[in-house]
Protein backbone atom coordinates (compact mmCIF):
# COMPACT_ATOMS: atom_id res chain seq x y z
CA UNK A 1 0.00 0.00 0.00
CA UNK A 2 1.60 3.33 -0.89
CA UNK A 3 1.40 6.63 1.18
CA UNK A 4 -1.15 7.77 -1.49
CA UNK A 5 -3.35 5.13 0.28
CA UNK A 6 -5.09 3.89 3.44
CA UNK A 7 -7.49 1.35 4.66
CA UNK A 8 -10.16 2.02 6.68
CA UNK A 9 -11.39 -0.48 8.94
CA UNK A 10 -15.07 -0.10 10.47
CA UNK A 11 -16.08 -0.86 14.21
CA UNK A 12 -19.47 0.53 14.63
CA UNK A 13 -20.46 -3.48 15.17
CA UNK A 14 -17.87 -3.64 18.25
CA UNK A 15 -17.04 -0.44 19.63
CA UNK A 16 -20.06 1.24 18.68
CA UNK A 17 -21.75 -1.79 21.42
CA UNK A 18 -19.94 0.33 24.38
CA UNK A 19 -22.57 2.99 23.49
CA UNK A 20 -25.48 0.65 22.63
CA UNK A 21 -24.67 -1.12 25.81
CA UNK A 22 -24.22 -4.03 23.96
CA UNK A 23 -27.59 -4.16 23.15
CA UNK A 24 -27.66 -4.56 18.89
CA UNK A 25 -29.97 -6.79 16.79
CA UNK A 26 -29.57 -9.03 13.92
CA UNK A 27 -31.18 -6.84 11.59
CA UNK A 28 -28.37 -4.11 13.18
CA UNK A 29 -26.11 -6.13 12.40
CA UNK A 30 -27.37 -7.41 8.85
CA UNK A 31 -28.51 -3.58 7.65
CA UNK A 32 -25.05 -2.21 8.82
CA UNK A 33 -22.32 -5.12 7.45
CA UNK A 34 -24.82 -4.77 3.83
CA UNK A 35 -24.02 -1.09 4.23
CA UNK A 36 -20.29 -1.06 4.55
CA UNK A 37 -19.94 -3.83 2.53
CA UNK A 38 -21.65 -1.39 -0.47
CA UNK A 39 -19.58 1.18 0.09
CA UNK A 40 -16.28 -0.79 -0.29
CA UNK A 41 -15.52 -1.14 3.30
CA UNK A 42 -13.01 -3.99 3.50
CA UNK A 43 -12.76 -5.21 6.86
CA UNK A 44 -15.78 -4.51 9.63
CA UNK A 45 -15.71 -5.37 13.22
CA UNK A 46 -18.09 -7.31 15.12
CA UNK A 47 -17.98 -8.69 18.32
CA UNK A 48 -18.96 -7.70 21.74
CA UNK A 49 -17.31 -4.42 22.90
CA UNK A 50 -15.39 -5.98 25.03
CA UNK A 51 -14.35 -8.57 22.38
CA UNK A 52 -14.97 -12.01 22.30
CA UNK A 53 -16.13 -13.66 25.80
CA UNK A 54 -17.17 -10.35 26.85
CA UNK A 55 -20.89 -10.93 27.72
CA UNK A 56 -20.66 -11.08 31.37
CA UNK A 57 -22.13 -9.37 34.60
CA UNK A 58 -18.87 -7.27 34.89
CA UNK A 59 -18.87 -6.04 31.43
CA UNK A 60 -22.49 -5.70 30.44
CA UNK A 61 -24.21 -8.97 28.70
CA UNK A 62 -25.61 -9.01 25.06
CA UNK A 63 -29.17 -8.88 23.90
CA UNK A 64 -27.71 -11.48 20.85
CA UNK A 65 -25.43 -13.79 21.25
CA UNK A 66 -22.01 -12.69 19.68
CA UNK A 67 -21.67 -15.54 17.83
CA UNK A 68 -24.97 -15.64 16.30
CA UNK A 69 -24.14 -11.79 15.18
CA UNK A 70 -21.32 -12.58 13.90
CA UNK A 71 -22.34 -15.38 11.37
CA UNK A 72 -25.34 -12.99 10.41
CA UNK A 73 -22.32 -10.54 9.75
CA UNK A 74 -20.37 -12.87 7.39
CA UNK A 75 -23.93 -14.21 5.80
CA UNK A 76 -24.50 -10.57 4.51
CA UNK A 77 -20.74 -9.67 3.47
CA UNK A 78 -20.19 -9.78 0.12
CA UNK A 79 -16.81 -8.66 -0.42
CA UNK A 80 -15.49 -7.46 2.90
CA UNK A 81 -13.92 -9.89 5.61
CA UNK A 82 -15.55 -9.78 9.14
CA UNK A 83 -13.16 -9.26 11.77
CA UNK A 84 -13.68 -10.24 15.88
CA UNK A 85 -12.15 -8.41 18.74
CA UNK A 86 -10.09 -10.34 21.34
CA UNK A 87 -8.82 -9.47 24.73
CA UNK A 88 -6.61 -12.49 26.26
CA UNK A 89 -7.84 -13.55 29.57
CA UNK A 90 -11.38 -12.67 28.53
CA UNK A 91 -11.28 -14.32 25.25
CA UNK A 92 -10.13 -17.68 24.76
CA UNK A 93 -8.13 -19.71 21.72
CA UNK A 94 -11.43 -22.20 21.54
CA UNK A 95 -13.77 -18.49 21.08
CA UNK A 96 -11.48 -17.44 18.42
CA UNK A 97 -11.59 -20.68 16.38
CA UNK A 98 -15.04 -21.29 17.03
CA UNK A 99 -15.19 -17.44 15.45
CA UNK A 100 -13.24 -18.55 12.50
CA UNK A 101 -15.79 -21.77 11.84
CA UNK A 102 -18.78 -19.58 11.31
CA UNK A 103 -15.78 -17.57 8.94
CA UNK A 104 -14.31 -14.56 10.57
CA UNK A 105 -11.63 -13.80 8.79
CA UNK A 106 -8.88 -11.59 10.63
CA UNK A 107 -8.68 -11.40 14.74
CA UNK A 108 -7.62 -7.87 16.63
CA UNK A 109 -5.94 -9.08 19.69
CA UNK A 110 -5.56 -6.34 22.11
CA UNK A 111 -3.45 -5.86 25.53
CA UNK A 112 -2.96 -3.11 27.48
CA UNK A 113 -0.35 -0.95 25.94
CA UNK A 114 2.33 -2.10 28.50
CA UNK A 115 1.24 -6.00 28.59
CA UNK A 116 1.68 -6.80 24.88
CA UNK A 117 3.43 -10.30 26.12
CA UNK A 118 -0.29 -11.97 27.13
CA UNK A 119 -0.92 -11.64 23.13
CA UNK A 120 2.06 -13.74 22.46
CA UNK A 121 -0.20 -17.21 22.49
CA UNK A 122 -3.18 -15.92 20.43
CA UNK A 123 -1.53 -14.28 17.41
CA UNK A 124 0.24 -17.91 17.08
CA UNK A 125 -2.73 -19.03 17.26
CA UNK A 126 -4.29 -17.11 14.67
CA UNK A 127 -1.61 -17.20 12.20
CA UNK A 128 -1.96 -21.23 12.53
CA UNK A 129 -6.00 -20.61 11.87
CA UNK A 130 -5.21 -18.43 8.79
CA UNK A 131 -6.73 -15.67 10.13
CA UNK A 132 -5.45 -11.74 9.37
CA UNK A 133 -3.99 -10.48 12.49
CA UNK A 134 -3.80 -6.76 14.21
CA UNK A 135 -2.53 -6.24 17.19
CA UNK A 136 -4.27 -2.80 19.69
CA UNK A 137 -2.37 -1.65 22.41
CA UNK A 138 -4.91 0.21 23.92
CA UNK A 139 -4.12 3.21 26.10
CA UNK A 140 -1.32 3.87 24.06
CA UNK A 141 -1.85 7.77 25.95
CA UNK A 142 -0.21 5.62 28.96
CA UNK A 143 3.06 5.02 27.00
CA UNK A 144 6.10 6.70 25.63
CA UNK A 145 6.49 6.45 21.78
CA UNK A 146 9.50 3.89 22.45
CA UNK A 147 8.25 2.12 24.91
CA UNK A 148 5.17 1.30 22.66
CA UNK A 149 6.93 0.76 20.21
CA UNK A 150 9.07 -2.37 22.39
CA UNK A 151 5.55 -3.31 22.95
CA UNK A 152 4.55 -3.33 19.61
CA UNK A 153 7.93 -5.44 18.62
CA UNK A 154 6.33 -8.39 20.95
CA UNK A 155 3.37 -8.29 19.12
CA UNK A 156 5.20 -8.48 15.54
CA UNK A 157 7.74 -11.39 16.87
CA UNK A 158 4.57 -13.21 17.61
CA UNK A 159 2.91 -12.63 14.13
CA UNK A 160 1.05 -9.58 14.38
CA UNK A 161 0.72 -8.07 11.21
CA UNK A 162 -0.79 -4.74 12.14
CA UNK A 163 -0.01 -3.07 15.15
CA UNK A 164 -2.34 -0.32 16.55
CA UNK A 165 -1.50 2.95 18.66
CA UNK A 166 -5.24 2.89 20.03
CA UNK A 167 -6.42 6.15 22.34
CA UNK A 168 -9.08 4.69 24.13
CA UNK A 169 -9.42 7.20 26.06
CA UNK A 170 -9.56 9.96 23.50
CA UNK A 171 -6.42 11.50 25.09
CA UNK A 172 -3.96 11.97 22.80
CA UNK A 173 -3.39 15.41 20.82
CA UNK A 174 -2.16 15.56 17.47
CA UNK A 175 1.87 15.13 17.77
CA UNK A 176 0.91 12.53 20.55
CA UNK A 177 -0.71 10.58 18.17
CA UNK A 178 1.71 11.10 15.03
CA UNK A 179 4.85 10.36 17.60
CA UNK A 180 3.69 7.00 18.42
CA UNK A 181 2.44 5.81 15.03
CA UNK A 182 6.19 7.08 13.73
CA UNK A 183 7.92 5.36 16.41
CA UNK A 184 5.96 1.79 15.36
CA UNK A 185 6.40 2.03 11.98
CA UNK A 186 9.97 3.56 12.56
CA UNK A 187 10.37 -0.05 14.71
CA UNK A 188 8.31 -2.23 12.06
CA UNK A 189 10.12 -1.02 8.69
CA UNK A 190 8.33 -3.39 6.38
CA UNK A 191 7.75 -6.06 8.81
CA UNK A 192 4.55 -4.90 9.70
CA UNK A 193 1.79 -2.43 8.91
CA UNK A 194 0.75 0.44 12.08
CA UNK A 195 -2.71 1.60 12.43
CA UNK A 196 -4.67 4.34 14.75
CA UNK A 197 -7.88 3.90 16.58
CA UNK A 198 -8.90 7.22 18.01
CA UNK A 199 -11.87 8.30 20.12
CA UNK A 200 -13.11 11.85 19.64
CA UNK A 201 -13.42 12.67 23.73
CA UNK A 202 -11.17 15.76 23.19
CA UNK A 203 -12.47 16.22 19.12
CA UNK A 204 -9.11 15.01 17.53
CA UNK A 205 -9.98 11.53 16.19
CA UNK A 206 -10.32 12.51 12.55
CA UNK A 207 -6.92 15.35 12.96
CA UNK A 208 -5.11 12.47 14.69
CA UNK A 209 -6.08 10.05 11.83
CA UNK A 210 -4.63 12.60 9.17
CA UNK A 211 -1.61 12.75 10.90
CA UNK A 212 -1.31 9.17 12.08
CA UNK A 213 -1.52 8.73 8.15
CA UNK A 214 1.42 10.99 7.18
CA UNK A 215 3.62 9.52 10.10
CA UNK A 216 2.95 5.45 7.89
CA UNK A 217 -0.09 4.28 9.61
CA UNK A 218 -2.15 2.27 7.12
CA UNK A 219 -5.27 1.29 8.61
CA UNK A 220 -7.52 3.62 10.05
CA UNK A 221 -10.51 2.86 12.31
CA UNK A 222 -13.94 4.48 12.11
CA UNK A 223 -17.55 4.05 13.04
CA UNK A 224 -20.40 5.07 11.37
CA UNK A 225 -21.92 8.41 13.54
CA UNK A 226 -19.25 7.96 15.18
CA UNK A 227 -21.04 4.85 17.39
CA UNK A 228 -18.52 4.03 19.63
CA UNK A 229 -17.56 4.36 23.34
CA UNK A 230 -17.27 7.66 25.10
CA UNK A 231 -17.64 10.39 22.85
CA UNK A 232 -17.58 8.02 19.97
CA UNK A 233 -14.85 7.27 17.27
CA UNK A 234 -13.58 9.40 14.48
CA UNK A 235 -16.51 8.95 12.26
CA UNK A 236 -16.18 6.22 8.77
CA UNK A 237 -18.41 9.17 7.01
CA UNK A 238 -15.98 11.88 8.10
CA UNK A 239 -12.43 9.94 7.37
CA UNK A 240 -13.49 9.15 3.86
CA UNK A 241 -15.20 12.19 3.04
CA UNK A 242 -11.42 14.11 4.71
CA UNK A 243 -9.25 11.62 3.55
CA UNK A 244 -10.52 12.01 -0.48
CA UNK A 245 -10.10 16.16 -0.14
CA UNK A 246 -6.74 15.20 0.77
CA UNK A 247 -5.80 12.75 -2.07
CA UNK A 248 -5.46 10.04 -0.09
CA UNK A 249 -6.90 6.62 -1.79
CA UNK A 250 -9.17 4.63 0.64
CA UNK A 251 -11.03 2.61 -2.29
CA UNK A 252 -14.39 3.40 -0.41
CA UNK A 253 -17.39 5.42 -1.42
CA UNK A 254 -18.06 8.54 1.04
CA UNK A 255 -21.47 8.56 -0.27
CA UNK A 256 -22.80 5.30 0.49
CA UNK A 257 -21.12 5.63 4.34
CA UNK A 258 -22.75 8.96 4.89
CA UNK A 259 -26.22 7.22 3.63
CA UNK A 260 -25.48 4.34 6.04
CA UNK A 261 -24.76 6.60 9.08
CA UNK A 262 -27.89 8.70 8.44
CA UNK A 263 -30.44 6.16 7.57
CA UNK A 264 -29.14 3.02 8.62
CA UNK A 265 -26.96 3.73 12.01
CA UNK A 266 -28.82 6.81 13.27
CA UNK A 267 -32.15 5.42 13.12
CA UNK A 268 -31.54 2.57 15.83
CA UNK A 269 -29.09 4.26 18.16
CA UNK A 270 -30.16 4.53 21.60
CA UNK A 271 -27.68 7.09 22.38
CA UNK A 272 -25.64 9.49 20.50
CA UNK A 273 -22.22 9.42 21.50
CA UNK A 274 -21.30 13.09 22.33
CA UNK A 275 -18.72 15.21 23.80
CA UNK A 276 -20.48 16.39 26.82
CA UNK A 277 -18.88 16.94 30.48
CA UNK A 278 -18.00 13.05 31.31
CA UNK A 279 -16.69 11.89 27.95
CA UNK A 280 -14.46 15.30 27.89
CA UNK A 281 -13.30 14.80 31.49
CA UNK A 282 -11.90 11.04 29.89
CA UNK A 283 -10.23 12.63 27.19
CA UNK A 284 -8.60 14.71 29.94
CA UNK A 285 -8.03 12.62 32.64
CA UNK A 286 -7.45 9.62 30.46
CA UNK A 287 -9.59 7.46 31.16
CA UNK A 288 -10.72 4.62 29.17
CA UNK A 289 -13.72 5.72 26.95
CA UNK A 290 -15.50 2.60 27.56
CA UNK A 291 -16.01 3.40 31.60
CA UNK A 292 -18.26 5.93 30.26
CA UNK A 293 -21.61 4.39 31.11
CA UNK A 294 -20.63 2.44 33.82
CA UNK A 295 -19.67 5.49 35.32
CA UNK A 296 -23.17 6.76 34.58
CA UNK A 297 -24.98 3.90 36.01
CA UNK A 298 -22.69 4.30 39.25
CA UNK A 299 -23.33 8.06 39.27
CA UNK A 300 -27.62 7.64 38.74
CA UNK A 301 -27.09 4.69 41.83
CA UNK A 302 -25.12 6.62 44.51
CA UNK A 303 -26.10 10.14 43.26
CA UNK A 304 -22.64 11.21 42.78
CA UNK A 305 -21.65 13.09 39.68
CA UNK A 306 -20.69 10.94 37.05
CA UNK A 307 -17.76 13.57 35.74
CA UNK A 308 -16.23 13.52 39.39
CA UNK A 309 -16.16 9.50 39.62
CA UNK A 310 -14.37 9.97 35.91
CA UNK A 311 -11.66 13.05 36.94
CA UNK A 312 -10.82 10.37 40.27
CA UNK A 313 -10.18 6.84 37.96
CA UNK A 314 -8.19 9.23 35.35
CA UNK A 315 -6.33 9.91 38.90
CA UNK A 316 -5.99 6.03 39.59
CA UNK A 317 -5.28 4.96 36.23
CA UNK A 318 -7.23 2.41 35.67
CA UNK A 319 -7.40 -0.23 32.83
CA UNK A 320 -9.83 -2.58 31.31
CA UNK A 321 -10.97 -4.73 33.57
CA UNK A 322 -11.55 -2.68 36.78
CA UNK A 323 -15.20 -1.41 35.51
CA UNK A 324 -16.09 -2.78 39.38
CA UNK A 325 -13.36 -0.34 40.56
CA UNK A 326 -15.50 2.53 39.56
CA UNK A 327 -18.33 1.79 41.92
CA UNK A 328 -15.41 1.56 44.78
CA UNK A 329 -14.71 5.36 43.84
CA UNK A 330 -18.60 6.01 43.29
CA UNK A 331 -18.75 4.70 47.68
CA UNK A 332 -15.86 7.34 48.59
CA UNK A 333 -17.84 9.84 46.83
CA UNK A 334 -20.86 9.32 48.72
CA UNK A 335 -18.69 8.86 51.99
CA UNK A 336 -16.78 12.56 51.44
CA UNK A 337 -20.25 14.23 50.84
CA UNK A 338 -21.75 12.66 54.10
CA UNK A 339 -18.65 13.65 56.22
CA UNK A 340 -18.79 17.32 54.66
CA UNK A 341 -22.29 17.39 55.30
CA UNK A 342 -21.79 16.59 58.94
CA UNK A 343 -18.49 19.04 59.30
CA UNK A 344 -20.81 21.91 57.93
CA UNK A 345 -23.74 20.79 60.77
CA UNK A 346 -21.38 20.68 63.42
CA UNK A 347 -19.80 24.08 62.79
C1 LIG B 1 -12.48 -3.13 25.72
C2 LIG B 1 -11.85 -3.05 24.40
C3 LIG B 1 -11.76 -1.63 23.93
O1 LIG B 1 -13.05 -1.09 23.73
C4 LIG B 1 -10.93 -1.59 22.68
C5 LIG B 1 -10.96 -0.25 22.10
O2 LIG B 1 -11.67 0.00 21.14
C6 LIG B 1 -10.22 0.83 22.75
O3 LIG B 1 -9.42 0.57 23.68
O4 LIG B 1 -10.44 1.98 22.36
MN1 LIG C 1 -12.17 2.12 21.01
Amino acid sequence: MSSGEVRLVDTTLRDGSHAMAHQFTEANVRDTVRALDTAGISLIEVTHGDGLGGSTFNYGFSLVDERKLIAAAVEEARNAKIAVLLLPGLGTVDDLKAAADLGAGAVRIATHCTEADVSEQHFGAAREIGLETVGFLMLSHMSTPDDLAKQGRIMVDAGCQCVYVVDSAGALILEDASERVAALVAEFGDEAQVGYHGHQNLSFGVANSVLAHRAGARQIDGSLAALGAGAGNSPTEVLAATFDRLGVRTGVDKDVLMDAAENVVKPYITRLPVMDRSSIVQGFAGVYSSFLLHAERAAERYGVPAHEILYRVGAAKYVGGQEDMIIDIALKLVAERDQARVSSRTQ
